[in-house]
């Protein structure tokens, strides 16, 4: 049975819609990201799960139960969720402990000692107990936090950017903790965040919002490999458009000569643009003093430590290309560019 099932799902604040007849499935114990540009009603639809505002047009089931549709509205604290929301911060004025045991109301104090000192260990904070949140790093109060919001043993937690306040040096070790921590408890989840490295080390799939919808749901790799849209491959990469012509299922030619595609495509449109990833080109050394269809010129090279980038214009669009180890190529300096045989993204016009 899925954890969580949204169907149609619509919402509009003051006449505005934001969410507009959104799906969504999060299986048993999956942890799903949704991303998506500012504004693109991320938080509305985490919000609407959580039942902190109350959607009437779609459906919302948790666990199976239907907790909302146009003559439902089950309230926030019957919908067994935990919740680690940004605005929903720890209680200053309350020991690490007493914040873990806050929402354990229907339990014996023996219980809820038990209960506290298993999610202590679990998030590896035995010993800080008799804290309050100013004594602790940020990290380890977003560990309480996590702790407070499974104490409860809910079926479904909801995550709003839980690591925006995180030092960078910290966060990747942070989300690989509380990702453990989820894991082993169980529960399936909702994360929202801006970054896609974080959705990357945090998510087993990723749902990338857009216009009120989920425009395509799929582990990071589907979706990088095999965007369904212009939406979903500019979201994940940092590539740029070539006008290109299907020649066959696996060729395309394009001005900087064809293309050659890993997996067969069938097209109903042959003329349209290729997405071309940083990582699908290759530069190497002038082949022909006489300028070619296939000579770009070094913009700009920068050092990133383990290799060299180099800034180079293709069809007025910039792009980044790593250097192959041990090429050196000077700013101004002419290159010959070349597309490598790779699984292509093709969008037809
Ligand atoms: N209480 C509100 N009243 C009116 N409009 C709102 C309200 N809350 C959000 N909005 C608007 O709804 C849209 C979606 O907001 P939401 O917070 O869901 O986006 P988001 O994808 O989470 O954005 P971000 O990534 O910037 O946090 C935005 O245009 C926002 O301005």
């Amino acid at each position: 049975m899925s954890s969580l099932v949204l169907e149609n799902l619509s919402y509009q604040y003051n006449g505005t819609p934001v969410i507009t007849g959104l799906d969504l499935v999060v299986a048993q114990d999956e942890i799903v990201c949704l991303l998506g540009a500012s504004g693109c009603g991320k938080t509305t639809t985490l919000k609407a799960i959580a039942g902190l505002l109350a959607t009437k047009q779609g459906k919302v089931f948790i666990g199976g139960k239907l907790v909302s549709d146009e003559r439902t509205f089950l309230a926030p604290e019957y919908r067994n969720i935990g919740m680690m929301f940004q605005d929903y911060a720890l209680f200053p004025h309350l020991t690490v402990a007493d914040n873990i045991a806050f929402g354990l109301t229907k339990m014996s104090k023996i219980q809820k000692q038990q209960r506290v000192n298993e999610m202590l260990e679990l998030v590896h904070l035995v010993g800080c107990e008799k804290r309050f949140p100013h004594q602790l790093s940020g990290g380890q109060q977003q560990r309480v936090a996590i702790a407070r919001a499974l104490a409860y043993k809910p079926s479904l937690l909801l995550l709003d950017e839980p690591f925006s306040n995180i030092d960078t040096q910290v966060r990747f070790e942070l989300i690989a903790d509380i990702r453990r921590i989820i894991k082993n408890q169980q529960v399936s989840a909702v994360f929202v965040t801006h970054s896609k490295e974080e959705a990357f080390a945090f998510a087993d799939t990723l749902a990338i919002m857009d216009c009120g919808k989920i425009a395509q749901q799929g582990t990071p790799e589907q979706l990088f490999n095999t965007p369904n849209s212009k939406v979903v491959a500019e979201f994940l990469g940092q590539g740029i458009y070539l006008d290109a012509e299907a020649l066959t299922a696996t060729e395309y030619s394009t001005a900087f000569g064809r293309v050659e595609s890993l997996l067969a495509h069938s097209h109903a449109k042959r003329v349209g643009q290729l997405y071309v990833r940083p990582h699908h080109l290759e530069l190497t050394p002038l082949q022909s003093k006489h300028s070619s269809v296939n000579t770009v010129t070094v913009l700009n090279r920068r050092f990133v430590g383990s290799h060299l980038v180099y800034k180079v214009m293709i069809e007025g669009q910039e792009i980044d290309v790593a250097a192959q180890s041990g090429q050196s190529f000077l700013v101004n300096e002419d290159v010959t560019i070349r597309i490598t045989p790779h699984t292509v993204n093709f969008f037809a016009e």
